[in-house]
Order: structure tokens, then C-alpha cells, then sequence
């Protein structure tokens, strides 16, 4: 099954996900990125995201060759431009920007991905990217040249949500951006829930089991820890447990 009905099949049935966000810019010590590769295979972690706004380094191919070496986990690009592809990862979050009103983000780089992405075996997972505010401005903001979604209005984005839905898109991912000052609400990621049927992904400065948990129980079907673990690799431990639990639950009652 590729990731995608995996994702469809996981949301169907309640059954939540963790990815785990490596920027490569950040990767200057190989065995720093180890000791997070073992923790994440020890710990339940569903896919690893690789990618940045802005990669200044050219150690892309090498940060996915040392994960794939090390663990049998997907690794999903998530792109900052299209100059991020690489044809050894599994899949890629073809992302399009309409939180914002930027053509380049929202068609202009799809069109140059798009014969390099059709001569390879990567699995396009054609997604919405939803920037919603949270406090100071983040790179993603800053690089992509785009307002972010106030953080309470709520229609704004479940509306956008909706639209992307309809325009075909095959999931919603609605980030605070990385290291964000607050993370996403629970009411603007409930609002999104009801609005849409696609797996929800949530992101930006989620760096504690409760902003986990909350994330969660609002309907995020996958969180992304970036920043966190960048900080405190063994973060991770507590905050994929709250998945891990999550999920045990919803087995047990699926028992009864
Ligand atoms: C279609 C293709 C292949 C590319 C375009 C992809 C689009 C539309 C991207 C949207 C804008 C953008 C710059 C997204 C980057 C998302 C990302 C990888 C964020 C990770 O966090 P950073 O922004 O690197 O945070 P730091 O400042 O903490 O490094
Ligand atoms: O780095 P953090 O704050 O965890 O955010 C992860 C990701 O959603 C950023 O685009
Ligand atoms: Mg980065």
C-alpha cells in the first residue's frame, strides 16, 4: 500500500502518526542524526519529513542515504522549492501554498518539479499547506513571501481547507512553521476537522507531550516534530508515547 492510502486507511479508522522533521541545514554532526534515527525507530515513528525553507548545504541526498541505511522508515521530502527533490526518498508532499496568494508557491514550482518528479519512482502526495500565525514571523512566512492565516479566524481556514479539498488536493497540512511561539490551537485545528475529510497533518513548535496530546484529540491525524527534537532528541520518547497510547486505546476499544 503506498502512504497515501495508508494515511486514508489510518484516518478512516481514528489511528493517529508521528513524523519526525529533519532539516538538513541543521544536520552538521552525522552521529547527532543517528542517535535520532535509533530513537525514532525504538519509539513508533511513522515516517521522517526531510527538508527546510532554506537549504544551504548540499547534504540532502546524504541525510536520506544515512536514514535509509539505518531504518526502515518512509522518508517523505517536504520542500521548501522545487531544487529539494531527491529521487531516493519515497515520497514527496507536493506542496501548494494556498494559505497565500503567491503563484509561484501555489502553481509556478509544481511546473518545474513536474518532469523531474515523472522520472522518478517518488510517491507525489499532492498537499495542501496552510500557514496559520503564531506570533513571530517564520521562515517559511518570510521565504514564502505570504501573510499567514490569522490565528482565530477560524472560518478563513477551515474555508481554505474546504476549497483545497474540492480543487482535489489529497491532504491538509497546517503549519504554525517551524519553531513557532504557539503552536496551532485546538479550536483552529477542530474547525479544519470538520471542515474537510482528508487526513490533517499539524505542525510548528509542538515541543511537549500536552501540546501532542491536544493536537490530537482536536483531529490532527499526524503531528511533526521538528524543532523540539533539534533541541532535546529525547524529547521524542515522551512525545510519541502520547501517540503510541493514543493508538493502544483506540485498539482496546475497537476489542470490546
Ligand atoms: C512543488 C515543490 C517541489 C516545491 C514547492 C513547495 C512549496 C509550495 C513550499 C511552500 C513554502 C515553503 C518555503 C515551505 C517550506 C516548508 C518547510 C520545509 C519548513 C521547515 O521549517 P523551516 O522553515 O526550514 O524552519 P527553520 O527556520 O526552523 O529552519
Ligand atoms: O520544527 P517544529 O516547530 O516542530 O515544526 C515542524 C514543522 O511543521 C515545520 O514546518
Ligand atoms: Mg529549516
Amino acid at each position: 500500500m503506498n502512504l497515501l492510502s495508508a494515511l486514508r486507511e489510518k484516518h478512516k479508522l481514528g489511528k493517529k502518526s508521528i513524523a519526525v522533521l529533519i532539516d538538513p541545514d541543521k544536520v552538521d554532526d552525522l552521529s547527532k542524526l543517528h542517535y535520532l534515527i535509533n530513537l525514532a525507530s525504538e519509539n513508533c515513528v511513522d515516517y521522517f519529513f526531510v527538508g527546510g525553507s532554506l537549504i544551504t548545504t548540499a547534504n540532502l541526498s546524504e541525510v536520506i542515504k544515512h536514514i535509509k541505511k539505518n531504518v526502515n522508515l518512509p522518508v517523505v521530502l517536504f520542500p521548501g522549492n522545487s531544487m529539494q527533490i531527491e529521487p531516493s526518498a519515497d515520497a514527496i508532499l507536493f506542496l501548494s501554498l494556498i494559505s497565500g496568494r503567491n503563484p509561484e508557491l501555489l502553481i509556478g514550482q509544481h511546473v518545474m518539479a513536474a518532469p523531474i518528479l515523472k522520472n522518478t519512482r517518488l510517491e507525489i502526495i499532492p498537499t495542501g499547506y496552510m500557514l496559520i500565525n503564531s506570533g513571530k514571523i517564520t521562515s517559511v512566512a518570510y521565504i514564502s513571501n505570504t501573510i499567514p492565516i490569522p490565528e482565530d479566524k477560524y472560518s478563513l481556514a477551515a474555508c481554505t481547507a474546504m476549497a483545497g479539498e474540492m480543487l482535489g488536493l489529497q491532504c491538509i497540512y497546517l503549519d504554525a512553521g517551524s519553531g513557532a511561539e504557539r503552536e496551532i490551537s485546538p479550536k483552529m485545528i477542530a474547525s479544519v476537522r470538520r471542515a474537510i475529510s482528508l487526513p490533517l497533518i499539524i505542525g510548528g513548535g509542538i515541543n511537549s507531550p500536552i501540546k501532542a496530546m491536544n493536537a490530537l484529540e482536536a483531529g490532527a491525524d499526524m503531528i511533526v516534530i521538528g524543532n523540539a527534537l533539534e533541541k532535546d532528541p529525547d524529547m521524542l520518547i515522551e512525545i510519541s508515547d502520547k501517540v503510541y497510547e493514543w493508538n493502544q486505546r483506540l485498539a482496546g476499544t475497537s476489542r470490546q
